[in-house]
């Protein structure tokens, strides 16, 4: 453990005196506002390891870092992890909305009662829930938030449990995560850190409260530090984001001095059919990788449907062999161990060239074993499964491209592994048919990937979170950065409803741009199969969109 004074910022960061008090802040709550790339998720990074190292949160007591989506979420606790080190990184708890809620309702679950009330082996399904059995992803937040208000036992519980609580993006909180985290943590002597940028609120159609920020100011007496820099955009992209904020919110304009500078670029491009798009697009990305941008850094963002929008792409980038995953048809899965390890065993089976993959297996199946003669025993087994089953998929007679010969060979390989050591995967498991149901998840994930072209090693580079560049929704971004970004169909089609609202999903979409922004749009996109509500087949450019892409 360190003296608060002997701590410096992690990775030799240079930390704004603002976001150094909201590092470094002893007891006192604190709302840091600021715009993209602002540093806001490293500043949390930046916090727990000075509240772990320093042992100010000491000792069992644990932080909790609260985000909106997987990937935040994912990226916040690695970076933790990778900065402070495992030990450290054990007592930092960082979920999503979701997951804290799912928590409460896995620890407290006898507190809910009357119709509320749920079996131990509950379920969580999309809709049409059986009352006891199951719960939809809409009831976590309100049954944690019942636990938290009616039951005394819980409150105390999850205040013993965190001395700090983190929240980012903290501008699209809605009324009720609000109340759960006033109900958990208002009379509390917890810490609370928020962070968020209102130019960013794009989540008002799902019950984002407006002004939430402030009325967190007001309510936990915090204080707020307001940070100046953007770390992530080079000066033309910042530019760009500049005149945005210049009509979004002119108080936050920066001055034109600190966005001097010729790095970036801006491109907007027009096209009469999503066909020339497809293409024209597919050529830049092949080019953009073989010039060595690597395809994590590459993202193709579309306001909404990109299984519809971004279909033709699809097409023409599997035609030039590259790599995508279309984040709307799949989910979350490889956060997920137990979709991971299926992934790695027919990665292993079908692609000579993962030594890496091979080891990974080994260690993950290996994990809990009892004993090192029960280990060593386990390895022998894995080796001669993995030796056949290489020659089953490689024989002459194996059809390739048959999702169902792929799913046996897979679920030999579980059996083995068996279902108590893939039950210790993860915690939650246990629980009914989790387990199961991942597994089954995880295959129909790569039957999908296996439709586009039959070959199983380019599927699971799609399924793969470093080898594949992305398509993803808006939503689904905030929060990333990637050094090139394609914005595809700036339409008036594709960007209506509220003329607030549009423009914060506009701007959350170009500020996730490093290096390289690319806007499109097309005259004409033909009905794609699978389209079932409206579509418009002509197109009109979102002309004032575009515009804020020209320098004056
Ligand atoms: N003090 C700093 N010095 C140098 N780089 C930094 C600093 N703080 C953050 N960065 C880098 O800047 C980029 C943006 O940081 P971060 O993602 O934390 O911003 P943010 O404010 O959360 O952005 P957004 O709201 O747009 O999601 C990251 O690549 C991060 O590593």
């Amino acid at each position: 453990m360190i003296h608060p004074d002997q701590w410096h910022p992690v990775d030799g960061l240079v930390l704004e005196p603002n976001a150094l008090s909201a590092v470094t802040m002893s007891d006192r709550n604190v709302v840091v506002s600021a715009g993209p790339g602002a540093g806001k998720t490293e500043l949390l990074a930046q916090r727990a390891d000075f509240l772990l190292r320093t042992g100010q949160c000491p000792y069992p007591r644990r932080i909790l870092a609260v985000s909106f989506k997987v990937d935040a979420a994912r990226n916040l606790r690695e970076r933790v992890r990778r900065r402070s080190g495992a030990r450290l990184a054990a007592r930092f708890d960082s979920f999503t909305f979701h997951a804290f809620a799912k928590r409460l309702i896995d620890n407290f679950r006898p507190a809910l009662t009357g119709t509320n009330a749920l079996n131990s082996d509950y379920r969580i399904v999309d809709r049409d829930r059986i009352e006891g059995e199951q719960i939809t992803f809409g009831d976590l937040v309100p049954l944690a938030l019942e636990i938290i208000e009616t039951n005394a036992y819980a409150r105390g519980g999850i205040r013993q449990t965190y001395s700090h609580v983190f929240l980012d993006e903290f501008q699209d909180c809605t009324g009720q995560q609000y109340r759960l985290i006033k109900a958990a943590f208002g009379q509390a002597p917890a810490v609370l850190t928020a962070v968020g940028d209102t130019k960013q609120r794009i989540m008002a159609w799902a019950g984002a409260l407006d002004g939430v920020l402030q009325t967190f100011a007001n309510d936990f007496s915090a204080q707020p530090l307001p940070l100046y820099q953007n770390f992530r955009s080079a000066p033309r992209l910042r530019r760009m984001q500049n005149r945005m904020i210049a009509q979004m919110d002119s108080g936050a304009v920066s001055p034109d001095e600190e966005l001097i500078g010729d790095a970036g670029v801006i491109e907007v491009l027009g096209f009469d059919t999503e066909h020339d798009e497809a293409q024209a697009l597919a050529e830049m990305i092949d080019g953009w990788l073989r010039e060595g941008t690597p395809p994590s850094e590459i993202a193709i963002l579309v306001r909404q449907q990109p299984h519809l929008v971004a279909a033709a792409l699809g097409s023409a980038l599997t035609r030039c062999g590259i790599a995508f995953r279309n984040e709307q048809v799949r989910q979350d899965l490889t956060a997920e161990p137990v979709a991971a390890l299926v992934f790695n065993f027919i990665r292993v089976i079908a692609d000579d060239r993962q030594p890496d993959a091979y080891a990974e297996l080994m260690r993950i199946t290996n994990r809990s074993s009892a004993s090192d003669e029960e280990a060593s025993r386990f390895d022998g087994q894995l080796k001669r499964m993995v030796s056949q089953s290489r020659s089953i998929v490689r024989g002459s007679t194996f059809r390739t491209g048959e999702p169902a010969v792929w799913r046996a060979v897979v679920h030999e390989f579980l059996q083995l592994v068996s279902t108590p050591k893939l039950t210790a995967l993860s915690a939650g498991y246990q629980q009914g048919t989790r387990l199961d149901d991942l597994i089954e998840q995880a295959l129909d994930a790569f039957d999908r990937e296996l439709a586009v072209d039959g070959d199983a090693v380019q599927a699971l580079r799609r399924l793969s979170e470093v080898d594949a560049i992305r398509i993803l929704t808006i939503h689904k971004c905030k929060g990333l950065e990637f050094e090139k970004v394609v914005v595809l169909g700036v339409e008036e089609q594709l960007f209506w409803g509220p003329p607030t609202a549009q423009v914060s999903e506009f701007f959350v979409a170009v500020s996730r741009a490093k290096q390289h922004l690319v806007l499109t749009q097309t005259k004409h996109r033909d009905r794609p199969e699978g389209a079932t509500g409206r579509w418009d087949e002509s197109r009109t450019p979102h002309q004032r969109f575009l515009d804020f892409a020209h320098e004056d």
